[in-house]
């Protein structure tokens, strides 16, 4: 049997739109072993809605590896899942990062990291919660002549992320159908200029320009349509005390940057506070960045 402990992560911080990815501290967990058909159990976030027959994603990701090695039985899996479904915190790309790594360590780990990143990248679509999910920290990836490139940056240890949750799911697949196709050389300027000072003002742990370097020029102006509320707290995040705020991933929650848990709090209350007045239910997790990645338990 094998046990593994997968983190939440938060795309695109801004404007690193399928690049960025940051691992942060919640987690989901699977236990795998050999069985003689398949059975699944979940329990926590999804266990009313998710599968347990063979289209489960974390079953389909273990499928992946078993072909890959060989493998024909069967399997059990138990998982406990805290990240919550279709927020914007990577919980998909938790079950396809939990589901092959498992798999492998129970096979005895006949594939390398390096091919499980690029399995799981291909299946998820993108690399940003995928990577970060793998290694840890806050990633910066490209995919090049399909192989996945990427740094990992460690985080400077005084920022803290508080994510505002609303309770209605918005699916990755819906929030990205709304994003246009082509887009102006200005706005592809405007991205360029704010992750290269988002990745320098991490690197530099100067933090007096987050606010700019996490705007977006690219996907939260079209998807504040699908998560309302957002655009209010986004504009209004320093006053509330945070550093920078933006969309967590394709969203619908919102998290932002702070630099310590009393001026969480109160930036969280707002965030539930403009939800509440957009008739939005919302909660809130104080999180630490996420070093590790996947861990073997
Ligand atoms: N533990 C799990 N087991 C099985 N399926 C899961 C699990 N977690 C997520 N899923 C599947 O993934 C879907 C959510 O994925 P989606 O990409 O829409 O959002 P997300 O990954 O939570 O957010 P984001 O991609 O914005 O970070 C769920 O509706 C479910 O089908
Ligand atoms: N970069 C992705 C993250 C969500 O999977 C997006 O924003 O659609």
């Amino acid at each position: 049997m094998v046990r593994v402990k997968i983190p939440a992560t938060i795309a695109n911080l801004g404007p690193g739109f399928d690049c960025i990815g940051m691992a942060v501290t919640l987690y989901n967990f699977i236990e795998m072993d050999f069985s003689d058909t398949l059975s699944i159990e979940v329990s926590g976030e999804g266990s009313k809605s998710i599968s347990r027959k063979e289209d489960n994603l974390v079953f389909k990701a273990a499928k992946i590896i078993f072909e890959k090695a060989g493998y024909k039985g069967g399997v059990s899996i138990k998982m406990t899942n805290n990240i919550p479904l279709a927020r914007g915190l990577g919980s998909s790309a938790a079950a396809i990062v939990g589901g092959m790594v498992a798999a492998n360590m129970l096979l005895g780990k006949p594939l390398k990291e390096e091919e499980i990143l690029k399995l799981a990248v291909e299946m998820e679509g993108h690399p940003d919660n995928v990577v970060a999910a793998l290694v840890g920290g806050i990633t910066i990836s490209a995919v090049y002549d399909d192989k996945i490139f990427f740094k990992k940056l460690l985080p400077p240890d005084e920022l803290k992320v508080v994510v505002t949750i609303p309770e209605f799911e918005l699916q990755t697949e819906k929030a990205r159908e709304i994003i246009p196709k082509m887009i102006h050389l200005k706005d592809a300027t405007s991205n360029i200029s704010r992750v290269a000072l988002l990745v320098a003002s991490l690197v530099s742990k100067d933090f007096s320009m987050l606010q700019i370097a996490t705007q977006d020029f690219i996907h939260q102006p079209y998807r504040k349509k699908l998560v309302s509320g957002m655009e209010e707290i986004i504009e209004n995040a320093q006053s509330a005390g945070m550093l920078c705020c933006f969309l967590s991933g394709a969203g619908p929650s919102v998290a932002g940057f702070v630099k310590s848990e009393e001026g969480a709090k109160k930036a969280a209350e707002f965030m539930v506070k403009v939800f509440e007045s957009k008739g939005i239910k919302a909660n809130y997790k104080i999180l630490g960045i996420c070093c590790e990645g996947i861990t073997a338990l």
